[in-house]
């Protein structure tokens, strides 16, 4: 039997100091407490692009555009019940001010300190290529 692949859309927002943010998942959702990139699932419709933009406004009220989203890396990854499918972008620019609009704790982290956050196994890979990058 094949799980199913399912695809988020995840960014690493890069502020003017070169931090890059992270929000640790809630309680009561799967892997809470570990640290990841803001992003999620892409509904039936959307494209990854969309599906940031969308949850970059409800997750941390700010507002982007596909054309400030540069694709960086992905993540292909198993997990237990599904394979993860996670592009990852680059993002510089977006209007207002970051907010947790979940509830969500909220850290700018500079590169060489994105090592000491635990994140789903996923994002591993991601990290040293994001190190590399920025
Ligand atoms: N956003 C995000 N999700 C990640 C990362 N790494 C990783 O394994 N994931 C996984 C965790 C979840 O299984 C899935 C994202 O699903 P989610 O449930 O948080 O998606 P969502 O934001 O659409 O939330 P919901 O509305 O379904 O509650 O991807 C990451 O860096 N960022
Ligand atoms: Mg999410």
């Amino acid at each position: 039997m094949t799980d199913p692949i399912v695809l988020v859309s995840a960014v690493a927002l890069v502020d003017r100091d070169g931090r890059v943010l992270l929000a640790q998942r809630p309680e009561g959702k799967s892997m809470a407490g570990l640290w990841e990139f803001p992003g999620g699932k892409v509904e039936a419709g959307e494209t990854p692009e969309a599906a940031l933009i969308r949850e970059l406004q409800e997750e941390l009220g700010i507002d982007t555009w596909a054309s400030c989203l540069a694709p960086l890396t992905f993540a292909s990854h198993s997990y237990d019940s599904f394979h993860l499918l996670m592009p990852l972008f680059v993002c510089r620019k977006w209007t207002g001010q970051v907010q947790s609009r979940e509830g969500q704790a909220l850290a700018w982290v500079r590169p060489a300190e994105l090592k000491k956050y635990a994140m789903p196994a996923a994002d591993i890979p991601l990290v040293s290529i994001l190190r590399d990058w920025l």
